[in-house]
């Protein structure tokens, strides 16, 4: 087991911040950490990776307790925090052989090693530059570099896509993945959208609890569509749409497109279609709409309550 917590809660003065959280982790590969702001995810993570003494509950990496054999555990653990823990006035080399010495690499590897983790998130270019004069996408290539210096086999990324642009964020996805090919990665965010292209495995938490932990298979079954957008050239009345089947709510978002709620009904979009190519409502468009996040979260939350 990489990574295993039983019955995690912490408190910050008198309210609790997480409770009861159990994590088993056994395999390689990306696994999301989802929650809403404030959900837990910083405070489940920094008592993971031993910056935060829980209040309760235990967290064991590779076997080892984190808080009983602090040394041992974080030999198989690497952190990115929220903000990567990047000194500005240092240039990229100091730093990262500064890092390696943290964690305790032999002297005479410690080259070898700040050569490799440049190599694997590409920045050997930059080894003399000072990190206050690098882009925020190269500042937070260096905190990956420091979190994989040691060779963990665990690395825990607190929102590591968060306040890239869109370039960044293409280059950081590849550079977790690769990273991801030979240990577990557990990452948290707040856009379900990076979790699914990210994550083989979620773990979903919320007011401190976790509300759902399984594959991203099992999880796209709670977002199932529950409505379609239609655009049309010329756009029928509401009472016409509400006449096909299994269509039971209607509402137009502009004068040429229309929102269709049904439930559960299979093929609507053939009979949408069928029914304009009839009517002459000239259809330009049609796009299944998956639930919102707060939607899952609900639905989520609900669920887990009906189990207590
Ligand atoms: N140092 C602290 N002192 C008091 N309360 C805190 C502290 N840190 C976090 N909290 C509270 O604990 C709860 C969980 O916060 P946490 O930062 O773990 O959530 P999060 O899911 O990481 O959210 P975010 O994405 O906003 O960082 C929140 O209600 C937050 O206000």
């Amino acid at each position: 087991m990489i990574l295993k917590t039983e019955n995690l809660s912490h408190r910050y003065g008198a309210s609790w911040a997480i409770r009861d959280i159990n994590i088993e982790i056994a395999e390689h590969g990306i696994i999301g950490l989802l929650g809403s702001n404030g959900a837990g995810k910083s405070t489940t993570m920094n008592i993971i990776c031993g910056v935060l003494n829980q209040t309760e509950g235990k967290v064991s990496i590779n076997g080892a307790d984190i808080r009983k054999e602090p040394e041992l555990a974080k030999q198989h653990i690497g952190f990115l925090p929220q903000t990567p823990p990047v000194y500005l006035d240092l240039t990229v080399d100091e730093y990262l052989t500064y890092t390696a010495e943290l964690r305790l690499i032999p002297g005479n590897r410690i080259k070898e090693a700040v050569a490799e983790a440049k190599e694997r998130t590409g920045i050997a270019h930059f080894s003399k530059r000072l990190i206050k004069n690098l882009s925020g996408g190269y500042r937070q290539r260096v905190g990956i570099s420091q979190a994989i210096i040691h060779k963990p086999k665990l690395v825990v990324m607190d929102e590591p896509t968060n306040g890239l642009d869109p370039n960044q964020l293409i280059e950081a996805r590849k550079l977790i993945r690769e990273i991801a090919q030979d240990r577990t990665v557990l990452l948290s965010s707040h856009i379900l959208s990076e979790i699914h292209l990210l994550c083989k495995e979620v773990i979903m938490i919320e007011s401190g609890r976790i509300i759902f932990s399984d594959s991203m298979d099992a999880f796209n079954n709670y977002m199932q569509p529950q409505s379609v957008l239609v655009s049309f050239v010329n756009p029928p009345s509401v009472n016409e749409l509400k006449q096909i089947d299994g269509v039971n709510q209607v509402e137009y978002i502009t004068e040429k497109q229309a929102r269709l709620f049904f439930d559960g009904a299979e093929d609507l979009t053939e009979r949408i279609i069928a029914a304009g190519m009839q009517q002459n409502w000239r259809i330009r468009e049609v796009g299944l709409e998956k639930g919102m996040l707060d939607d899952i979260f609900k639905q989520l939350s609900t669920q887990s309550n009906k189990n207590i």
